[in-house]
């Protein structure tokens, strides 16, 4: 059987979802590892005034590139960017951009979705759901598809504690679904949001199950492979270790402590923190569209679902990444930290109302105060009613546990050569998570807030200078706290006083002492 290059050597790969986290990782390692691949036709919508042109070109510029653009300073002649915008009908693709994609794509990887937790049901019906079908509709017009991929998510069934690798029934049929909610008025729609996700956290999540089930159906017709990858963090070794370049899932979560801001959250100690690094989860990917094609023959007509997971072969949990974090961000400090980084997980809901009171509002209500009076906009509170908004969106992830089941990813390992499970490497049981969440912390720092590393120093000073106001500081409450005391209650100037005359006894019981044994 070929190797994975050898089987992406002069192929056409179609790839959705290009321009965000895991699509250029994928663009990235297609490009350096598959370097005989012979075009990647990039599906891109223009965004914020620039067209998809602008937006690739910006792209291919991207740190994540550099090895790339090493080994190959002409890798963007491999690159076909075209404007489709997946909400539209059609995918909003230009016939003759049709006809050329028909007559030459290979396999398809869709990447795009919305991710966002808030996202109303009908764009993400839209979007997730009808632009998977859409894109489907496409790929049945393609003479040469070997390969359709679907990224969906681990947490698609998180309604379920254990989760096979296989495709649920949906929890609506999603055609029905579509037809009545296109006449509803978005507040409608609304209003019953919650009704129709019934246990699941999220419209993400939802509309991620409804379209596993949509590309099921076209099983039958296509060569299809869903990779359901659990929390997608930084990469673990390619192209850097602790390569990232969002806020999304716990990266956030990370920064926001790393800074100094966020000190409790919800999540349970001993629950599995499912965190699957990029680069596995995109080698699995590379892996399962070379399998789906070369295997196709062989199939049984049905999608071969790959849950892509870590909890069950090498687990690690909350209480554990909290350890890490802090301690990383200790060693390897974020400038200009709001306060010294100290946060503490609980799964006790009113023990993090305190904290939320103590840690979060009371400080951010100072130093609003300190901007007010300064001349300056106040902004703290802002933040922190941010910050809780999305904190509150993930605790449903950090509180429980689930148990996935993945045979598919051990049988799919056993089939590579030892050559390519070097190259497309995703035995996470070499993961060596302590190591792993170090190069996440400091690759936050570098690749998301473009941070320098060798500005440690000032950032360690900072957080020194923030040690010494506290200790200030709680040293002068302490003894205005003391001092309001004394002044009102007999009894404590009684123990204020029977304190002093103790300390000064065991003074003078200690000089006594030493002048005897000299
Ligand atoms: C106590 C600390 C110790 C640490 C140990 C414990 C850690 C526990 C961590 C638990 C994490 C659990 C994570 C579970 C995730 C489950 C994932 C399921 C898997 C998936 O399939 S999908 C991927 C996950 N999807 C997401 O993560 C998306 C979530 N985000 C959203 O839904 C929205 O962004 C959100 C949060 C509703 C905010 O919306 P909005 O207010 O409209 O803001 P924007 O999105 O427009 O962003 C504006 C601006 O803010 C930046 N941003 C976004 N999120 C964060 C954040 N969490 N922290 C800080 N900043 C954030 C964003 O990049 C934008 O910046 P710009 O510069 O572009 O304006
Ligand atoms: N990140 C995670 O933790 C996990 C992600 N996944 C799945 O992996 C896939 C990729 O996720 P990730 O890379 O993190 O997500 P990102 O949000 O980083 O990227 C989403 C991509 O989809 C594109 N897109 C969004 N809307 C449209 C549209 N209307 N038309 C065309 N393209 C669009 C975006 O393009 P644009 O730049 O134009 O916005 C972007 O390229 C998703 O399917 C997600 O469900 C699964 C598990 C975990």
């Amino acid at each position: 059987m070929a190797s994975i290059a050898d089987y992406y050597a002069g192929k056409n790969v179609l790839i959705t979802g290009a321009t965000g986290f895991m699509g250029k990782v994928l663009v990235e390692k297609l490009l350096r590892s598959c370097p005989k691949v012979r075009t990647l036709y990039l599906l891109v919508r223009p965004k914020a005034g620039q067209s998809m042109q602008e937006r690739v070109s910006d792209m291919m510029k991207c740190k994540v590139f550099d090895r790339v653009r090493e080994d190959n300073p002409d890798f963007h002649q491999k690159i076909v960017p075209i404007s489709s915008e997946l909400t539209q009908p059609a995918l909003a693709i230009s016939p003759e951009d049709v006809e050329r994609l028909t007559s030459c794509v290979n396999i398809i990887f869709h990447c795009a979705a919305t991710i966002r937790f808030d996202e109303p049901l009908k764009h993400a019906l839209q979007l997730n759901v009808i632009g998977t079908q859409q894109l489907l509709n496409l790929a049945q017009q393609m003479h040469h598809l070997q390969a359709f991929i679907h990224i969906s998510t681990a947490y698609a069934n998180c309604n379920r504690r254990h989760i096979d690798e296989i495709i649920y029934p949906p929890p609506v049929e999603p055609k029905k679904l579509i037809d009545s909610l296109e006449w509803m008025e978005d507040s409608i729609v609304r209003d019953i949001t919650p009704r129709l996700i019934g246990e699941r956290p999220n419209t993400y999540t939802y509309t991620k199950a409804l379209a596993e089930c949509v590309v099921q159906k076209e099983s039958s017709k296509l060569n299809i492979g869903i990779i359901r990858p659990s929390i997608v963090g930084a990469s673990w070794q390619e192209p850097f270790p602790g390569w990232i370049d969002n806020f999304n899932g716990p990266s956030g979560v990370f920064i926001a402590a790393g800074k100094g801001i966020l000190r409790t959250m919800r999540a349970n100690n001993d629950a599995v923190a499912d965190l699957i690094p990029v680069d596995v989860v995109i080698n699995l990917t590379l892996a399962a569209g070379w399998y789906t094609a070369v295997h196709r023959l062989t199939f049984p007509p049905a999608a071969l679902v790959y849950n892509c997971t870590t909890g069950g072969i090498n687990p690690f949990h909350w209480g554990e990444i909290e350890h890490h974090v802090m301690s990383s961000f200790k060693r390897n400090p974020l400038e200009q930290a709001f306060r010294r980084p100290n946060a503490n997980i609980t799964s006790n809901y009113l023990m993090n109302q305190y904290w939320i009171l103590v840690s979060h509002k009371f400080p951010a209500l100072i130093y609003d105060l300190y901007l007010r009076l300064s001349g300056q906009k106040p902004q703290m509170m802002r933040i922190f009613n941010r910050l809780h908004k999305a904190i509150g969106l993930l605790e449903y992830f950090s509180s429980q546990d689930w148990e996935w089941n993945s045979e598919n990813m051990n049988m799919l390992m056993s089939h590579l050569s030892p050559e390519d499970r070097k190259t497309f490497n995703f035995d996470v049981r070499q993961l060596n998570w302590p190591e792993y969440i170090d190069n996440y912390c400091i690759g936050t720092k570098k690749y998301v807030l473009n941070e320098d590393m060798s500005d440690i120093p000032v950032a360690r000073q900072h957080l020194r200078k923030l040690r010494n106001i506290r200790y200030t500081f709680n040293t002068l409450l302490l003894v205005f706290i003391w001092r309001v005391f004394i002044a009102r209650s007999q009894m404590a100037r009684n123990i204020w006083y029977f304190v002093v005359s103790l300390c000064f006894k065991f003074l003078s019981y200690f000089r006594a002492s030493s002048t005897l044994t000299n």
